[in-house]
């Protein structure tokens, strides 16, 4: 086995195989492993020399499971061999029924397969502060290498279940209270105390303990079957469009019934079905895509390096600049919050403060660490302490000439190397910086309310924004814990201006006769966190109408306008905000639909006259989902093909973790792709000719749908001007289509095909 990918084995003269898995960054199984592990302990079993195992991974980390790369291959080529057997062969034959003890030794993480494997042990040593965890379902699986049988063997069925339907991590410090980890020792000692671990089980002083075997911390059958029928209903409400959870209780269900190897052989089969689901496929889709945006061609890729930001000034104290102030202040970066007034400034960090409460009653964060973050925070009235600040972000309101005046001001006071960053969602960017000499350290830092929790940090780059500045903003993203995607410069960025369609269609519907709580209802059915009527509660007026005009502008013919809104709030209503939207919110209630509401809807459907003949339209469920997500879809074809965003894959993370699309459907483009470019662009055509250019097709929806290609995969025409990476994406894409071509007419696998 050569490279950096291995399973080493080193014999003590204390007769104890020290087994190593060696796969940087985390000791991912990757079937090389797998193989190295099975050879290793087929030979630690021969020699004569070797009384115990003990198992290890190298550099830290134990082992963050099964590779993911081995799904994707699955996924690509439908293959379910290219799974190796693991479960019977290596951790039941090989490990817990093998002749002599294994100890685990673990550092960092053992997770996924990496958990699996450490249960098919005999005892486990680890440092406190490791994590483990079951978190397969996330991927769309379930554990496949006995940990629906070990863990509830171990720290009983309850939080066993806790742990794999909700894909908890615990410490391993946990772990010892709750019987999964057997001692905790310092890194220093790991090995030292593992090997002597082993020795005492290979010499029958402590007890050499199989997991499958054992019964004790099952509980009686009436126990466990109330305990699995409460996790059903639990699981029926927070995952109901997924597989995966009920499909692991069943598998767990049948270790109770009919004992640990029944459960093993259950969990390999059901496992296998549920790797080729489209659940599985979207899941792993995301898993990788939200690893990717962080790869940005000319920035990324060209030997620069991060600059240290230590200070930023944020300017605006209000919801967002409160929000980005706290998500600062809590990954130890030093903020001069900026306002007019003592008044608005004591507001600014007064809303810091609840911040930080909030996150504290969360448990996300300690007392000390927000004594710590208040102490990194100071209020400031002018701009005297901006001059050693590393990073400025406006987030001031959407007001052209106040934020010219803020980047005229903060260029002539900030140092040359401070990044100036806006928080703006609309506005376009040289416009912002139109009155400075600095275009190159002009930048977008889009944080989505609220933002010390919202994951997503849309980076909008201008033609002239430094690929220094964008490292930066990437780097500045990460330390706060939040996912970066870089996107071009246009109205609405890439997030807003995709959704853009979502909220108008709505209003579209309901001038139609369609009743908006059923508009709702199908939308969070299908996935989404909550329906575009109790979003605009939520999110308040406001935005609503601040962006009105800004998009009729932008977006001409394909804008609907809608005066909804106004009317909303001439009926005296603002949304959550006074309490009072399309929904009733009461303190500490679930938002009720407000029926009073239908004496709004029906001046707007007599102002808009779009109801034929004066009728309510009858439409399915389906065409409401689908009236409102293709034209969202729509859009994204725009933004793919404007290149404002760098690969389709960014635009599903941005609508997973921006405007909530549902995870477990891959991403807005990768569910568009699922549902097909020809369907989406004939639904589109026909209601176009019905309801006008609101849905009037993209051309490159109709060049996809005509092609017959994905919509994720880059066209001819984009080819043909020359940029270096389109040549790549095409020359990978011919090479995967011919590859594609070649397996039908073989019917081999991909393996096949590169041998
Ligand atoms: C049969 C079995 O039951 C099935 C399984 O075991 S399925 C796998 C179960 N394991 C998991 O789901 C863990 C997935 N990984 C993670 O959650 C996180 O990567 C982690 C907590 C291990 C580390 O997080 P963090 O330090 O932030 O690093 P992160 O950027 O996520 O990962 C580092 C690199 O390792 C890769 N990686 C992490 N886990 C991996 C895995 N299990 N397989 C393949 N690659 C993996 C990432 O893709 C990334 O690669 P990149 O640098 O090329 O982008």
């Amino acid at each position: 086995m050569a490279g950096s990918i291995r399973v080493t084995m080193e014999v003590g003269a204390d007769g104890v195989a020290l087994i190593t898995i060696c796969n940087p960054p985390v000791n991912a199984l990757h079937p090389i492993i797998i193989q190295g592990l099975k050879e290793k302990y087929a030979e630690a079993a021969d020699r004569d020399d070797v009384k115990a195992i003990v198992l290890t991974g190298a550099a830290g980390k134990f082992c963050g499971g099964f590779d993911i790369n081995v799904f994707t291959k699955v996924h690509e080529t439908g293959d379910v061999s290219l799974m190796p057997d693991v479960s019977v062969d290596l951790v039941s034959n090989m490990m817990e029924d093998g002749k002599k003890p294994s100890v685990a030794a673990i550092q960092g993480l053992a997770l996924g397969g990496g958990l699996e494997l450490i249960m098919g042990c005999h005892a486990r040593i680890s440092t406190p502060e490791a994590q483990l965890g079951l978190p397969e379902l996330t991927l769309g699986v379930i554990p496949g290498f006995g940990g629906t049988q070990r863990l509830p063997r171990l720290v009983g069925l309850p939080k066993a279940i806790e742990m794999m339907l909700q894909s908890k991590f615990i410490t391993a410090k946990e772990g010892k209270e709750r019987g999964l980890i057997d001692a905790l020792c310092s890194p220093d000692d790991l090995i030292k105390i593992s090997r002597f671990w082993a020795l005492e089980i290979a010499n029958y002083r402590k007890p050499w303990i199989k997991s499958l075997g054992r019964t004790d911390r099952l509980g009686s059958l009436s126990e466990a079957r109330a305990v699995l029928s409460m996790a059903r209903q639990q699981a029926k409400k927070v995952a109901a469009n997924m597989p995966q959870h009920q499909a692991c209780l069943d598998v767990v269900e049948e270790g109770v019934l009919y004992g640990g190897q029944a459960g093993v052989l259950k969990e390999a089969k059901v496992f296998k079905e549920l790797v080729l689901s489209t659940t599985s496929r979207a899941l792993v889709h995301v898993f990788f895509a939200q690893r990717s945006t962080t790869k940005v061609p000319g920035v990324t890729d060209i030997q620069l390096k991060p600059r240290k930001i230590r200070k930023v000034a944020v300017i605006g104290g209000g919801l967002m600049g409160s929000g980005i102030a706290t998500a600062l202040l809590v990954s130890n970066i030093s903020v001069v919050l900026k306002e007019v007034n003592p008044q608005f400034l004591q507001r600014g960090q007064k809303t810091i403060a609840g911040n930080l409460e909030g996150l504290v009653k969360r448990g996300s964060l300690t007392k000390d660490k927000m004594s710590k973050a208040i102490s990194l925070l100071k209020g400031a009235l002018d701009y005297s302490d901006f001059k050693d600040v590393d990073m400025v972000i406006e987030a001031v309101i959407e007001k052209v000439p106040l934020k010219q005046t803020i980047f005229a001001d903060i260029e002539k006071i900030c140092p040359p190397h401070c990044i100036l960053a806006t928080n703006t969602s609309t506005i376009d960017l040289n416009i912002v910086g139109e009155k400075t000499n600095s275009q190159d350290r002009i930048i977008g830092a889009h944080f989505f309310s609220p933002a010390h929790i919202m994951p997503l940090l849309e980076i909008v780059r201008t033609e002239r924004t430094s690929p220094q500045a964008i490292l930066d903003l990437i780097t500045v993203g990460k330390m706060i814990k939040k996912v970066p995607v870089v996107v071009g410069n246009c109205t609405g960025f890439a997030v807003n201006r995709t959704f853009f369609p979502y909220g108008q269609a709505a209003h579209l519907l309901v001038s139609l006769g369609i009743d908006l709580f059923r508009i709702d209802r199908v939308i969070s059915n299908f996935g989404m966190p909550m329906g575009p009527f109790q979003l605009q509660d939520v999110a308040g007026y406001g935005v609503a109408l601040a962006v009105k005009d800004i998009y009729a502008a932008a977006f001409g013919t394909r804008n609907f306008h809608s005066g909804l809104v106004e009317l909303m709030a001439k009926d005296g209503r603002q949304g959550k905000i006074n309490g009072k939207g399309y929904y009733l919110y009461e303190k500490g209630a679930k938002p009720k639909p407000d029926p009073s509401v239908q004496h709004v809807i029906d001046e707007y459907r007599r102002q808009t006259k779009k109801m034929p003949g004066g009728k309510l339209v009858t439409l399915s469920d389906q065409d409401i989902l689908e009236m409102v997500f293709f034209p969202v879809v729509n859009e994204a074809c725009r933004v793919m093909d404007e290149n404002m965003v760098i690969r389709a894959a960014d635009l599903d993370i941005a609508s997973v973790l921006g405007m909530g699309f549902p995870k477990y459907r891959g991403g807005l483009i990768f569910w568009a792709d699922t549902v097909g470019a020809s369907y989406i662009h004939s639904k589109l055509s026909k209601w176009a000719e019905i309801y006008g250019d609101f849905f009037k097709p993209s051309s490159y929806l109709e060049e996809r749908a005509k092609s017959g290609r994905p919509l994720r995969r880059r066209w001819l025409s984009k080819l043909r001007r020359g940029h270096a990476c389109e040549v790549q994406h095409m020359a990978r894409f011919l090479l995967e289509q011919h590859q594609h071509c070649l397996r039908h007419i073989c019917g081999g696998t991909q393996k096949d095909l590169q041998g």
